[in-house]
């Protein structure tokens, strides 16, 4: 890196999307114009090497779409429509300025799919690793709140698209390399942890829909995620293991692993949450006509903050476990 003013200027977006943008990146901070129809919604994730990727797991390109990814799939979790992004960035001398405009080439294939403008950020020197903070700001309709803490008993439990792949693409990587010969079920399962899809539009239209919802990312596991709900809202969550929706490239030496991925594995960025009973079938209806799977994977019952897991003859309580930065 020559040069730290040069690098803002390069990555300076040439062309902005939303028009409530009053001053992007160039003065002190940026200013936008909020609107009384929508409440603002905004959130901050970090991805740092080492931790949540490797230069062997996700290339350059894919830390950039990621880092933006996992933020955005925060907002979805809110039902949220995402507008600006900030990003700041930590750089060690081991990382090229070819290669960190790969980073910002990724970010920003995701952002105009999402007409999201980069409106500021910060730039600074680190002995080592990469480490990279992304700060998205959205919007909702107002009081429209997709909250951990809205589950209530007679609910049912749901899951969006299919989970336990991140998990599985991972252990690959950290086995064989991301530039290893991968099969193309292996390559599927890759691809599930390198480029995740933040799941905006199945947000959308939960946020829509104008039922109770609660809701919640999975980035954690969905052992971890359905124990937030269940907490927040004080309820217990039942989970049935036969209708998860696991990956469906989870075969062979995967199948016995499938379940541990899936619960425990976390990064696949799907949505969790649940919906009165009798709502989910319309739910689940509004979904298909995108293309989005919704699929039930439990209810909730009486409790105080607890998940099981459904076994024939017994329940099996479901730990918080899962990616826990400070306990390994
Ligand atoms: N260092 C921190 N300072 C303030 N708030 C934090 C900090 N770390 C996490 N939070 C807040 O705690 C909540 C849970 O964070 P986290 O588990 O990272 O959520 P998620 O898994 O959705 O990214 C969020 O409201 C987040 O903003
Ligand atoms: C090299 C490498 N090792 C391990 C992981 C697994 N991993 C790292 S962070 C994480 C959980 C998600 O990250 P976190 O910072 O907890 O996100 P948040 O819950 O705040 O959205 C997982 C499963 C990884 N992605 N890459
Ligand atoms: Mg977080
Ligand atoms: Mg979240
Ligand atoms: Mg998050």
């Amino acid at each position: 890196m020559k040069d730290e003013f040069s690098f803002i200027s390069s990555i300076t977006p040439k062309q902005i999307h939303q028009p409530s943008l009053n001053v992007g990146i160039g003065d002190d901070a940026a200013i936008y114009s909020g609107s009384t129809q929508y409440d603002e919604v905004v959130c901050v994730d970090t991805m740092v090497e080492g931790v949540h990727f490797t230069k062997n797991t996700l290339s350059p390109y894919q830390i950039g779409k990621k880092a933006l990814a996992v933020n955005l799939s925060d907002l979805a979790a809110m039902g949220a429509i995402p507008h600006y992004f900030l990003v700041s960035i930590a750089i060690s001398p081991q990382w090229t300025e070819e290669e960190l405009e790969a980073v910002y080439k990724g970010m920003n294939d995701l952002a105009n799919k999402y007409q999201t403008d980069l409106i500021g950020g910060d730039t600074v020197s680190t002995k080592e690793g990469l480490v990279i903070t992304v700060t998205v700001i959205g919007r909702v309709e107002a009081r429209r709140r997709l909250l951990r803490s809205n589950a209530q008993i007679g609910d049912t439990v749901f899951l969006t698209g299919y989970v336990g792949g991140s998990a599985a693409g991972l252990a690959l990587l950290l086995e064989y390399g991301r530039k290893a010969d991968f099969s193309k079920e292996e390559e599927k399962l890759t691809l599930a942890h390198q480029e995740p899809q933040p799941q905006i539009e199945a947000g959308r239209i939960l946020a829509q829909s104008n039922f109770r919802l609660s809701l919640n990312d999975v980035s954690d596991g969905v052992a971890s995620e359905a124990n937030e709900i269940a907490e927040a809202s004080q309820v217990k969550l039942t989970i049935d293991p036969d209708k998860l929706p696991y990956h469906p490239f989870l075969n062979n030496g995967l199948v016995s692993k499938k379940l541990d991925f899936a619960l425990y594995g976390g990064e696949d960025f799907q949505l969790i949450g649940t919906v009165a009973s009798e709502h989910f079938e319309a739910l689940k209806k509004k979904c298909s006509e995108s293309d989005i799977l919704l699929t039930s994977i439990g209810e909730v019952n009486e409790g105080e903050g607890s998940v099981y897991l459904k076994r024939a003859d017994e329940q099996i309580k479901l730990l918080k476990k899962g990616y826990n930065h400070f306990s390994k």
